[in-house]
């Protein structure tokens, strides 16, 4: 790994100093034969994420186009890194004899125990209390998200969970299947989200994950297919990205949801990676 400086990562760093730590990253791992976890992938997304946890003003549609073309292949790698590192870890604990027990062993578990809970705090200052129903689209092979809001925050509410990968909603139920209360209001279903239809119009509350739809034309196309098919009324949280952030994630800023009433936009400032993006379908 070149030498990258160890920066004070509390104080900003200058964008030139940023961009090129990052385009070294981002070759080092576009190099790698495999993105499964190891030492030297561990170590390399322990970095890039340093690098963009820090507060930045930096404005990702003013880079140069070289800059932006390396960004969409970075959230494509961190994407896959993301989905086969809950891949190993789910499968380990699938086989323990108690999954839910382990699942506090996830190393981001912390920070999803942080986002839920400003997921949570959103929805209920925006009226949003006591759903019934909700989807998660994009649960993953470690659906953290929803079995913390489930089980932290949602304890009456049934879960749809949604995810394109076989694999990863027969490792998710599995772990899901430990907690027999839990199991009864988590289900799963294997289905491009773009397929789902008429379905999308039951749920209170619909969630989307950071990485469904990672390019801004598919994130797009993703918000235009569930708008159309969910409740008038219904509100969307959109998982979203801010500053150097968004070197690891999409962005979807109120340009891109003109259709929806935007309720509210929230930049977390601490180690909480995602931004939150509260949308309502307006009633006709
Ligand atoms: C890696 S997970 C991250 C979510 C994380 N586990 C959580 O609890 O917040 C993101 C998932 O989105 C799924 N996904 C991506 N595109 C999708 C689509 N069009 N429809 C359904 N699922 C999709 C991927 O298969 C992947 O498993």
């Amino acid at each position: 790994m070149a030498s990258l400086q160890t920066f004070n990562f509390e104080s900003q760093i200058p964008h030139e100093l940023l961009i090129s730590q990052i385009m070294q990253i981002h070759a080092t791992i576009s190099k790698l034969d495999s993105l499964r976890p190891s030492k030297q992938v561990n170590t390399l997304f322990t970095h890039l994420v340093k690098l963009c946890i820090p507060p930045s003003s930096i404005d990702i549609e003013t880079l140069p186009q070289e800059v932006k073309t390396m960004r969409e292949s970075l959230i494509k790698l961190c994407g896959k890194a993301e989905g086969l590192l809950e891949l190993e870890f789910s499968t380990f604990i699938s086989q323990t004899p108690n999954p839910m027990k382990n699942i506090t062993l996830f190393p981001y578990y912390g920070n999803y125990v942080k986002l839920a809970n400003y997921e949570n705090t959103i929805l209920k200052e925006n009226g949003v209390v006591n759903a019934k129903k909700v989807a998660f689209i994009g649960s993953g092979p470690m659906p953290l998200s929803s079995i913390i809001l489930a089980t932290h925050h949602m304890e009456s509410t049934h879960f749809d969970n949604f995810d394109i990968d076989e694999k990863a909603n027969e490792v998710a139920s599995k772990i899901v299947a430990s907690d027999k209360a839990l199991e009864k209001r988590m289900k799963f279903v294997t289905q491009n989200i773009m397929e789902v239809k008429e379905r999308l119009g039951q749920y209170d509350c619909i969630f989307l994950a950071a990485l469904v739809g990672m390019s801004r034309g598919e994130k797009m196309k993703v918000l235009g297919h569930i708008r159309k098919y969910m409740k008038e009324g219904g509100v969307l949280l959109v998982r979203s990205a801010k500053g150097s952030r968004a070197f690891l994630y999409p962005i979807v800023d109120e340009n891109d949801v003109l259709d929806f009433e935007v309720l509210t936009i929230f930049h977390p400032t601490d180690d909480v990676i995602n931004s939150v993006v509260l949308l309502q379908k307006p009633k006709a």
